[in-house]
């Protein structure tokens, strides 16, 4: 209580019981609804808002500046992070300390690098991919389950990117490489790992017993998947894995291969959701002429060079991508840090080293309304206008910012922009008629979400068809 009612954090605006306990924060956490939780308590005390005893959430431009960029890559990463080592390693993504995440980093940013991405290969790969899965959009009749077709997609983007020539091909083969995509992605270990991060030695007695009411997350096809690909001595020089086995960098083979999942697991809900939530959206009667236009952009530039890939210099296409990450931003959770010694100042107000801190995407884009006027509302036509250009992609957080940025953001854009050609040269789509708002609502997983229904089932429609309806 004493210490309830002495701390420095007491001048930031909050609820109440955000002073005294951090179990309603946990409670909205255990039902996937950290992001709106904290997101209403933003609407409601502003752009600064203490969430817990320790914890703060921030929602400013220069909130992002300080807290995720001071320094080159901000503040050092929570043990919150522990939670996604993998094969008992920690990985780029789950480094705490900047030392070695800088490291790590410098060994594999060039293969991420837009101008290793836009290459004839890697960029050829994902334009196949696309491709194929137009076919499948078109073979399966008029009906699609889009959101596993996005995933099955995502997931041979990235294993292409990771692994060439031994990618997988789980869009039109399925097999063994559809199940390891579903086991990636049907993922219900929510409760478990939040258990386990909360409360690591009750976890350890009782996982057994926990076992019966929520799930550990387990992907043993995955696993081995990657061991084994990660044991051929062919991969492409475009690759990750190529670069990883480096000898001069002195990776032994379990932190290649444990890289190599990360950024596989990474590269698939993310990209696979995102593409899904704005396609569902672009598919909305109320965003049909958003559609129309997009279709027109994208027909013209396929009549203009039909046979090379274009990522760039299709002015509609990047402003339906970044008005789809603004709105649906596939990680659009907080992304914990801690205040390091000495204590910084965020926003005004000063906060004791250890203090953690974090911004939401979904937030930052929503919360600065003479930015983002009308915020709710899907409208990619407020990326065309050059008045207040600069403002709007300081407050894009949808990749996060500093060094610690998405290293995927470039293959992510490439592959959203290449699929959304692919579908939007040949095809409308509509929402099918089963499909209700609640399966669309935001699930928060671990930092990422999904359509809580788990499933987004769209109509594709011919265009010469559609046209002629119309
Ligand atoms: C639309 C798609 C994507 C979005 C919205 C996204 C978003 C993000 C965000 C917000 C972070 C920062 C996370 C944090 O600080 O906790 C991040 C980090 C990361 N992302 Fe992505 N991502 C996407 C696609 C990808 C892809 C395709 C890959 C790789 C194949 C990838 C690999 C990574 C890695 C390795 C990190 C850790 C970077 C580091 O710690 O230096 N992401 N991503």
């Amino acid at each position: 209580l004493y210490k309830a009612l002495s701390s420095p954090l007491n001048r930031i605006p909050g609820p109440w019981y955000a002073r005294l306990t951090s179990l309603v924060l946990k409670w909205h956490e255990f039902r996937a609804n950290r992001t709106r939780y904290i997101h209403e308590l933003h609407l409601r005390y502003g752009p600064a808002v203490r969430i817990a005893p320790r914890e703060m959430a921030f929602a400013s431009a220069g909130a992002v500046r300080e807290i995720y960029c001071s320094g080159g890559s901000g503040f050092d990463k929570t043990e919150f992070y522990d939670l996604f080592r993998v094969y008992g390693r920690r990985t780029m993504f789950t480094t705490l300390d900047k030392d070695h995440h800088a490291r790590r980093k410098r060994i594999i940013a060039d293969r991420y690098a837009n101008s290793n991405i836009v290459r004839p290969k890697p960029l050829g790969g994902i334009a196949e991919r696309a491709a194929k899965f137009a076919q499948r959009c078109a073979q399966s009749g008029l009906l699609v389950e889009f959101q596993l077709g996005l995933h099955a997609y995502a997931f041979d983007c990235v294993t292409h990117h990771l692994f060439h020539p031994h990618g997988t091909d789980s869009l039109l083969q399925g097999g063994k490489d559809e199940a390891i995509m579903r086991e990636v992605t049907f993922d219900d270990s929510l409760q478990n790992r939040l258990f386990q991060h909360y409360w690591p030695t009750a976890h350890r007695l009782l996982h057994k017993l926990l076992y019966l009411f929520a799930k550990p997350r387990e992907t043993p096809l995955a696993d081995h998947f990657v061991l084994d690909s990660c044991n051929a001595d062919d991969s492409a020089p475009f690759t990750l894995l190529d670069r990883l086995r480096e000898p001069a960098h002195g990776l032994d083979p379990l932190d290649v291969a444990a890289e190599c999942l990360d950024h596989m697991a990474a590269g698939i809900d993310t990209t696979g959701d995102a593409l899904c939530f704005l396609m569902w959206e672009v598919s909305q009667p109320r965003s049909m002429r958003f559609q129309r236009k997009l279709q027109q952009e994208v027909r013209q530039t396929k009549a203009e060079s039909p046979s090379s890939f274009v990522v760039d210099g299709m002015p509609y296409l990047d402003a339906v991508v970044m008005e789809g990450l603004r709105c649906f931003p596939a990680i659009p959770m907080s992304l914990p840090r801690y205040v390091p010694p000495g204590g910084r100042t965020i926003d005004g107000y000063f906060l004791p080293a250890g203090t953690i801190v974090s911004c939401q995407p979904y937030s930052v884009h929503r919360i600065d309304t003479a930015v983002f006027p009308d915020p709710d509302t899907f409208n990619p036509e407020r990326w065309l206008d050059p008045k207040g250009d600069a403002e709007r992609k300081r407050l894009l957080f949808a990749f996060a910012n500093g060094g610690r940025g998405c290293v995927g953001k470039h293959l992510a854009l490439a592959e959203m922009k290449l699929l959304l050609q692919a579908v939007y040269s040949r095809f409308t789509t509509l929402p099918d008629a089963t499909m209700t708002e609640a399966d669309m609502e935001m699930s928060d997983q671990l930092i990422s979400s999904r359509p809580a229904g788990q499933r987004c089932l769209l109509r594709f429609v011919p265009l010469q068809e559609s046209e002629l309806l119309e």
